[in-house]
């Protein structure tokens, strides 16, 4: 099913931040969503994961218009979201967090969900009876990731997965993208660190003041996306 965002707007009072964002995304693309500090890459996609209201502008996925929607809709429509904040819940362990991925699925879950989880990620698996917050920065990120991919999603937004992280887990992060994506999984990323997200993206858009001033594919037209970020 096509992603398809048209004329997205959103204010914050009358502060008018993402001006008309257009995107398109097919089922096992990654989108790179780049651009300095403050430009709106947030926004966008509190905006898609139903966090924030657009003021205009359309969101379909599969043909369905889902602009307005709350989280909870867009998370029953398919759509998973890892924030820059990873939301580890408090108090609750590895197990327990990953359980609540469990509450946006659509279908009933089979025998034992956590399983694949485990197979997939030994070091939560290690982890399970631990609270989720004492893990590391890394292990936070994977946990926030595997939790989404519990409700298995169509669509996954992530806001800065890198930050924080060392380059050994970085990598191991941008690893679990390309699962999602062999998966069918369309990922919308949201990354400072360009080069190694521009490795696991199909296309990118750069965003300036709200709006979307380049697009491209990761492969054949970096050079203009760095010309343009002067990295
Ligand atoms: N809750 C809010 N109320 C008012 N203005 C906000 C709010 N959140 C963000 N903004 C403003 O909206 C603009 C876009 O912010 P946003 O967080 O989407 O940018 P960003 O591109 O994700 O930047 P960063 O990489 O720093 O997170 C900024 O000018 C910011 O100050």
């Amino acid at each position: 099913m096509t992603l398809e965002i048209t004329g997205l707007n959103t204010h914050y009072g009358l502060s008018h931040v993402l001006q008309g964002i257009d995107l398109r995304a097919e089922p096992g693309e990654v989108v790179g969503i780049f651009g300095r500090n403050g430009v709106g890459k947030t926004t966008l996609l509190k905006t898609i994961a139903g966090w924030l209201k657009p003021s205009s502008g359309s969101i379909r996925f599969g043909g369905r218009e889902l602009a307005g929607s709350t989280p909870d809709e867009m998370c029953r429509a398919g759509f998973g979201f890892v924030p820059e904040d990873r939301r580890i819940f408090p108090g609750l362990t590895v197990r327990e967090n990953l359980e609540m991925g469990l509450l946006g699925l659509r279908e009933r879950p089979g025998r034992d969900p956590l399983a694949a989880v485990f197979d997939r990620f030994p070091r939560l698996a290690e982890r399970a009876g631990q609270a989720g917050t004492t893990l590391s920065g890394g292990e936070q990120q994977m946990l926030a990731m595997a939790r989404v991919m519990l409700a298995k999603p169509d669509v996954v937004l992530i806001d800065e997965p890198s930050e924080g992280l060392a380059p050994m887990i970085v990598a191991e992060v941008f690893g679990i993208i390309r699962d999602m994506c062999e998966m069918g999984v369309i990922v919308l990323l949201v990354e400072q660190n360009v080069h190694e997200a521009l490795a696991v993206s199909d296309n990118y858009l750069l965003i300036e003041r709200g709006a979307v001033v380049l697009r491209g594919a990761a492969d054949t037209d970096e050079t203009a996306l760095m010309q343009r970020l002067h990295i």
